[in-house]
């Protein structure tokens, strides 16, 4: 049985004083029994937010970091640092960094390691553009993003991975996958990572979709076997619609 995860990714959303606010807002509620529940923040919230979830069951996550430990990499945050911050989540490969900020599946592989490195668990973005959709290529851009992302762990690293499909054209656009196409995609993926490290690693990893997920779909998209949560936007920055996003994962 894998345990449902629900994230939110914040993106460059809120100030200190709004996200521990917010935190105020869904304790206890969005603490469902059997759903795992993490908010993706920016660096200068993330010391405030492990503050404020002390004594909770919600979780933590950056939304970015740098492959090395330390150096002279302006404007960079390390693994190290966000593990010293006490965070427990970073996500990786974001379709927004992959576009704004050049983000290479090589460079998402470095991340990934070194996430692993310092104890933080990996939500892995793959997904495809409407370009590449329309071209027929939704599984093989997929299939090479996962791949890539994950090449070189263990089966016991690989175990742990959280892979997000994130379709781009259904980020911020209210356009989303139907559910079967989710979880057909999901399942794809799902067997290339059996594929790669086995039947046992694949069964536990757990692939979320992302993209318009919102309080009024998500239990569509969690009624698929193979869809393990979301990686949500928009509607996780109101506190009562990520508390339904929760309640929906359940
Ligand atoms: O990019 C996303 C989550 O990482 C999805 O964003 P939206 O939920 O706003 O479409």
């Amino acid at each position: 049985m894998r345990t449902p995860i629900i994230a939110g990714n914040w993106k460059m959303f809120k100030t200190v004083a709004e996200a521990t606010a917010f935190i105020q807002e869904v304790k206890g509620k969005a603490e469902v029994d059997g759903v795992e529940s993490v908010i993706c923040a920016p660096y200068t919230s993330l010391p405030a937010l492990v503050q404020a979830v002390k004594g909770t069951t919600l979780k933590v996550g950056a939304q970015n970091l740098h492959w090395e430990d330390s150096g002279a990499f302006t404007g960079e945050i390390s693994g190290a640092m966000l593990k010293d911050l006490g965070v427990d989540y970073v996500i990786i490969g974001h379709s927004e960094r992959r576009a704004y900020f050049a983000e290479t599946d090589e460079n998402v592989n470095k991340k990934v390691h070194a996430a692993f490195k310092h104890g933080l668990l990996p939500i892995v973005c793959v997904g495809e553009s409407l370009e590449e959709r329309e071209a027929g290529k939704t599984k093989d851009v997929c299939r090479v993003q996962t791949e890539a992302a994950l090449q070189g762990l263990s089966a016991e690293q690989a175990a742990q991975v959280v892979v997000a499909y994130e379709p781009i054209w259904a980020i911020g656009t209210g356009k989303t996958s139907t559910a079967q196409d989710a979880a057909d995609v999901i399942g794809y993926i799902r067997e290339r990572i059996s594929a790669v490290f086995g039947g046992e690693v694949a069964g536990k990893v757990r692939i979320q979709y992302g993209g318009s997920v919102k309080p009024n779909n998500i239990r569509e998209f969690m009624q698929k076997e193979d869809i393990d949560g979301a990686l949500v936007g928009g509607a996780s920055l109101e506190p009562a619609s990520y508390v339904q996003l929760v309640e929906g994962a359940r």
